[in-house]
């Protein structure tokens, strides 16, 4: 698992390394540096131009560094410190003197230093990483802009120049290099899984730089991504005598007139994802299409048409998914009601049924604990009544809401956060932009429920259902582009996403 931290903890471990393995920190910044060049050197030509923007402090210094290194290769490279202060962190420092044995660096010191940027240069972003402290203004905005008018490929070292670390609710955002690439130390940075930040990362490499594992480890953090040596762990080996009784019962109450699909979609899914019995509760006008498309499945029928209004048959060996297609009817507002508060046991909660409680207050109190919650931002944002200006503002939210009704809050986006009742955040790493599409939330839904069913714990049936889920998607993106795919694919995979777990 990989753990985020802030700059002042990064800053820690960076301090504790150095002592720890007795080097000084300019060989610290040396190995970063060397990581850095290693990983870089793939991605350039023979005939790159390479124009470096060094800031005054260590990410500079990583950024000066990096450019004796390119020297050695004969890159063509040319280097702006940008120094306005005259002063210079003391590794910085050292690394400017290194450099200037080599190369000739030119300082940027007021507005008429700013070069303009050959067409068809790779810049290196250099000019701030983790310890930026306040937005980018006077000299550094217009660096900025000209490095993000250039129509250059832009490289990032640690982070992008102007970004911070975690919350960017106040930054200017004309103030923050936009990255094709950012190349990060050890960790991802929070803002960097963020969706407001999309702009200034377009892909993300992390470097190990061999920080101690210790002082890693004494850091505590919230924030983790979850990798696959942590699924791989989780997935329940089938006993050779097992029948389907051993797999769970699932009961998913999904589908109104005119979505009949995301049942069958959650239905598909379920039963892929391995749960042994399913049982769909769907308003009478599915009944043929799902006993069609989904043989598998049982049928509770509805007696109205059109929509779900009654619980029908449940029993405590079910395990409970509600929400794909059901709609905003107040009778399925109800029957919500009554299933919430006659269950006691765990569920998997989303879509309408997520609207339908943001409407009525007094279902949140009912929701039973450790329930699992699947809203998208927009969902996220009616279930706690106010519109977030920032991913990291809702991130927050998500996580009082998790606390407060002890709940399992699994935020859908770009970096799923599966967010838990003590309000730690864990990152899925799986998926793709081609999973945004209709009814790949249906799939999940059916997925999650299915694991519950099988009797992984709350906290494992969202980590890994969400993984197992993104997983899949890029098996089917790898088939089917990110373009064409269908939320139907991502079921066709998920298999191969278990094949993919399952082989080391
Ligand atoms: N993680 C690790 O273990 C390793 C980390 N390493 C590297 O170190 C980097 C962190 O270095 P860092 O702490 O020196 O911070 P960095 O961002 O370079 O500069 C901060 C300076 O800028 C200033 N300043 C701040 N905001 C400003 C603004 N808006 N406008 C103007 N000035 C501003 C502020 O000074 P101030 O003006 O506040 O006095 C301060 O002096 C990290 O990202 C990584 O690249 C590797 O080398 C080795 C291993
Ligand atoms: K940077």
């Amino acid at each position: 698992m990989l753990k985020l931290f802030d700059a002042q903890q990064i800053k820690a471990m960076d301090t504790c390394t150095v002592e720890k393995q007795d080097i000084q920190s300019v060989d610290l910044m040396e190995r970063a540096s060397l990581a850095l060049f290693e990983s870089l050197c793939h991605l350039l030509d023979e005939d790159s131009h390479i124009v470096i923007f060094a800031g005054s402090g260590n990410n500079g210094g990583d950024a000066l560094a990096l450019a004796r290194m390119l020297l050695t290769k004969h890159f063509s490279v040319d280097v702006y410190l940008i120094n306005p202060n005259g002063i210079l962190s003391a590794d910085c420092a050292a690394n400017k003197a290194r450099l200037e044995r080599l190369l000739y660096i030119n300082e940027i010191r007021s507005d008429k230093d700013i070069p303009q940027i050959e067409k068809g240069s790779v810049v290196i972003d250099g000019i701030f990483g983790s310890g930026l402290n306040r937005p980018l203004s006077d000299i550094y905005l217009q660096i900025v802009s000209v490095i993000n008018n250039s129509g250059s490929i832009v490289y990032s070292i640690d982070i992008p120049s102007g970004l911070f670390v975690e919350d960017n609710s106040m930054n200017n955002p004309d103030g923050i290099v936009k990255a094709d690439r950012v190349f990060s130390f050890q960790f991802p940075k929070l803002s960097l899984l963020l969706p407001e930040n999309a702009d200034y990362c377009s892909h993300l490499t992390i470097l190990d730089i061999g920080l101690c594992s210790e002082c890693i480890d004494e850091q505590f953090s919230d924030y983790s991504c979850i990798e696959r040596r942590d699924i791989e762990p989780m997935l329940k080996k089938r006993n050779t005598f097992a029948h389907k009784g051993v797999f769970g019962h699932a009961l998913i109450f999904a589908g109104s007139f005119g979505k009949i699909g995301a049942a069958v979609l959650s239905a598909r899914a379920c039963l892929r994802a391995g749960v042994g019995l399913l049982t769909m509760r769907i308003p009478s006008c599915g009944v043929e299409i799902l006993q069609t498309a989904v043989p598998e499945a049982m049928v509770s029928a509805e007696e109205e048409k059109e929509w779900l209004s009654g619980v029908g048959g449940i029993s405590d060996k079910m395990t409970i998914g509600i929400g794909p297609g059901i709609g905003l009817c107040q009778v399925t507002g109800d029957l919500l009601k009554t299933l919430l508060t006659v269950s006691s046991k765990p569920m998997v909660i989303d879509a309408d049924a997520l609207n339908l409680i943001a409407k009525d207050e007094s279902l949140k109190l009912l929701i039973p604990k450790e329930s699992i919650l699947t809203p998208h931002p927009v969902e996220l944002d009616r279930l706690i009544g106010c519109r977030c200006l920032s991913g990291y503002e809702r991130l927050q939210k998500a996580r009082e809401f998790a606390e407060t009704y002890s709940v399992y809050v699994v935020l859908k986006g770009a970096y799923t956060a599966t967010i838990t009742p003590e309000k730690k955040v864990f990152f899925n790493s799986t998926g793709n932009p081609g999973m945004a599409t209709a009814g790949s939330g249906d799939v999940l839904t059916g997925v999650i429920t299915s694991l519950l069913a099988q009797k992984y714990s709350p906290f494992e049936s969202a980590v890994f259902g969400v993984y197992l889920h993104g997983s899949a998607g890029d098996f089917a993106a790898k088939s089917k582009s990110v373009y064409s795919l269908l939320a139907s694919d991502i079921i066709g995979y998920l298999g191969k996403a278990y094949r993919g777990i399952e082989k080391r």
